[in-house]
């Protein structure tokens, strides 16, 4: 923390891959080697060189030198690097312009690159030119790059510090960056405190030797109680992503500068009691339970996405209870289940598998018995949501007779026809699929009886939740002949990795097409979830949107504009708006914007207020009765 006021503070910061995201050696490499034919191997070695240089492997002078020689640059490629480096600032550089112009006089840029193209960088944020301390290039009569200024302290070992030593700043030292020379002013003594930025390269060696490490320029202003652009740094936020989330979703996230652990398989309750506890943003699909026990733990949880569409293995009450938004996919898999049921209608209704299994063995049966078209046959739906109607429509395509059955009154598309109870589905299909959602009161909803009244010989799908069939009754009617074949893609219980075998008494049934809970697992499904729920879980976490939230009360909000946000979950009793309020009249505070929403449960509150106030006035927000969760963003 600062010890001692700003006007005794100076900031040193380095600039390749601290300021920018990128070494600008590499880059120019890149521009001057263009059309090399060993341009690769000569970038990897350039590379490499900058590596060894900044873990302090080789001494630095050597590693400009060697660089130099391998670079030919020349004059004439610097507006290019220039260009590219413009576009190169490190985000959270960029994110705190207004700190860097504030501080300018206090903030020396100090590195062993180039001032040739650190200057028009760094300047474009505020900080003063006469403030960059880095070497100079030396151009031979035709421009090309042939070294670099051999007196500046910056090109020789050791040389940040005996820069800094130069300066005789008096005051407090705080060193900003990713390499070992920038921690060696700090070991020489000059310098207060090393700060090991990581936020583009994270380095082992310079890591271990900080005093503290910085993933964001955000974590240094917050670190040390400076303005900054975000009220709390995003690489204190822990995301963790269960079940083989696509990588789309982790780079999404980790571009954002959250802190993310991905796990391949799921967690049981066990496992994600111990994790979750410092776990802000949780992702997972359909296999993770999230128990009430598991929220008992979870005090920093601020949101669940369902990377799926189902949402029944989470506790939607006591989420909502303890202020955690809930937010799924809902449409972003739909098609790829359609397209696997009418694969499979297919292949029972032919017999395909078990004659499949037969060709493997060296048996040639060619024969029309058993085998039928599925044009004119009657396809049953049960559940005539998202899925259902889009099967629905398909299945009318192929000349099938649609009917279904759903809970709540739905508009029949096309010529389907509704069924006014589900036995009068069952009785009159002659394929029957299973579309519901995974609701605790949907446990064994086909059973016994309801294998019963099918019709002899129909064909069975379940793709929706394991629990919604008893699977003795299922096997029953399998052996039977009443169910003449099967597709099951979901089971009451479904292991946790691929690593775990799979057990059901399904297993060596004639055909039966089981797949391993593979509805919705197509690349571009995947892909559309992976972008689409981390959409929503930023939209809330940055912006405070709920819009999808299944839930939460819905408020899609305007983006934050030169105010503070203050959000305000509580439990949906009367007279909170009215607290609310009461306080803001008492400070005398400017409410720019405001909105409400509720649910039976919860109500959410938004206030966006000018950036003056005191923090009183958030303490006593906080302590308002029924406040479940309250957070301020800016
Ligand atoms: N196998 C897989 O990989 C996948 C499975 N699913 C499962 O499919 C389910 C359905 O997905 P969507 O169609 O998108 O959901 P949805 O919410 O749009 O539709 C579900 C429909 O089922 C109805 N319903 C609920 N209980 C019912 C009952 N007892 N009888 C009749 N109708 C009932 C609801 O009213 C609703 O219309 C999901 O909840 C999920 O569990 C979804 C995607 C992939
Ligand atoms: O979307 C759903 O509800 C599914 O069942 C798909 O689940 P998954 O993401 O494959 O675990």
């Amino acid at each position: 923390m600062l010890t001692k006021t700003l006007e005794q503070t100076y900031f040193v910061i380095d600039f390749d891959s601290t300021f920018t995201k990128v070494e600008a050696l590499d880059v120019l490499g890149e521009i001057s080697l263009a059309g090399h034919r060993d341009r690769e191997a000569i970038l990897e070695k350039i590379k490499i060189i900058t590596d060894r240089g900044m873990s302090g492997e080789i001494s630095l002078s050597k590693s400009i030198e060697l660089r130099l020689e391998l670079l030919h640059a020349h004059r004439d490629h610097l507006p290019a690097l220039i260009e590219t480096l413009k576009n190169e600032i490190s985000d959270s550089f960029q994110r705190n312009r207004e700190f860097l112009t504030e501080h300018a006089d206090h903030i020396y840029i100090v590195s062993s690159g180039f001032k040739e193209f650190i200057v028009p960088i760094v300047t474009s944020l505020g900080i003063k030119e006469e403030n960059v301390f880095a070497n100079t290039f030396v151009f031979d009569a035709d421009g090309n790059i042939v070294s670099c200024d051999c007196e500046n302290p910056l090109s020789t070992d050791k040389g940040k510090v005996k820069l800094i030593r130069d300066l005789k700043l008096e005051g407090d030292i705080y060193v900003i960056g990713d390499g070992y020379t920038d921690y060696e002013i700090r070991e020489s003594g000059l310098a207060n405190r090393f700060y090991a930025f990581t936020e583009n390269v994270m380095r082992p060696k310079v890591i271990e030797k900080a005093d503290h490490v910085a993933p964001s320029l955000d974590e240094f202003l917050y670190h040390n109680k400076l303005s900054r652009s975000q009220s709390y740094p995003k690489s204190r936020i822990k995301v963790l992503l269960l079940e083989n989330v696509h990588p789309v979703a982790v780079k999404l996230f980790e571009s954002e500068g959250f802190n993310v652990e991905i796990l391949k398989g799921a967690l049981d309750e066990d496992e994600l009691i111990e994790k979750i506890r410092d776990v802000s943003i949780l992702g997972i699909r359909s296999k993770t339970q999230v128990t009430s026990r598991v929220l008992e733990h979870a005090n920093k949880l601020m949101c669940v996405g369902a990377f799926c569409i189902g949402t029944n293995q989470i506790d939607l009450k006591t989420c909502t209870e303890k202020g955690i938004a809930v937010f799924n996919a809902p449409y972003s898999n739909t098609r790829s289940v359609v397209e696997l049921a009418i694969g499979e209608i297919i292949m029972l209704v032919r017999n395909i598998v078990p004659k499949s299994n037969k060709m493997h063995e060296g048996v040639w049966d060619k024969s029309a018995k058993n085998s039928f078209e599925v044009r004119g046959k009657k396809l049953g739906l049960v559940g005539y949501g998202n899925i259902g109607t889009q099967l629905s429509v398909v299945a009318e395509a192929l000349g099938m007779e649609v009917y279904f059955y759903d809970i709540v009154d739905k508009l029949a598309l096309g010529n389907a026809r509704k069924c006014k109870t589900l036995d009068e589905l069952l009785a009159v299909s002659d394929f029957i699929s299973l579309h519901t959602d995974g609701r605790a009161s949907n446990k064994n909803l086909i059973g016994a009886r309801e294998f019963a009244l099918m019709k002899e010989g129909v064909i069975f799908l379940n793709l929706s939740r394991g629990h919604i069939v008893d699977i003795e009754a299922l096997v029953n009617a399998i052996k039977t002949g009443r169910v003449a074949g099967a597709g099951v893609d979901v089971f009451p219980y479904e292991p946790k990795t691929n690593n775990e075998e799979f057990i059901n008494e399904l297993r060596g049934l004639p055909n039966v097409i089981l797949s391993p809970h593979i509805g919705g697992s197509t690349e571009e499904a995947q892909e559309n979830i992976g972008n689409f729920v981390p959409g929503k879980l930023l939209e809330y976490i940055n912006n405070g949107s709920t819009y999808g939230s299944v839930n939460f009360p819905e408020v899609q909000l305007p983006l934050l504009k030169d105010s503070h946000r203050l959000l305000h979950i509580h439990a949906n009793v009367p007279g909170i708006l009215a607290k609310i309020n009461a306080i803001f009249a008492n400070y005398h505070i400017n409410i720019q914007g405001q909105y409400l929403k509720t649910t039976e449960q919860v109500g959410y509150v938004i206030t966006d207020i000018a950036k003056d106030y005191s923090d009183e006035v958030v303490n006593e927000l906080r302590n308002i009765d029924n406040t479940i969760k309250f957070r301020l963003l800016y």
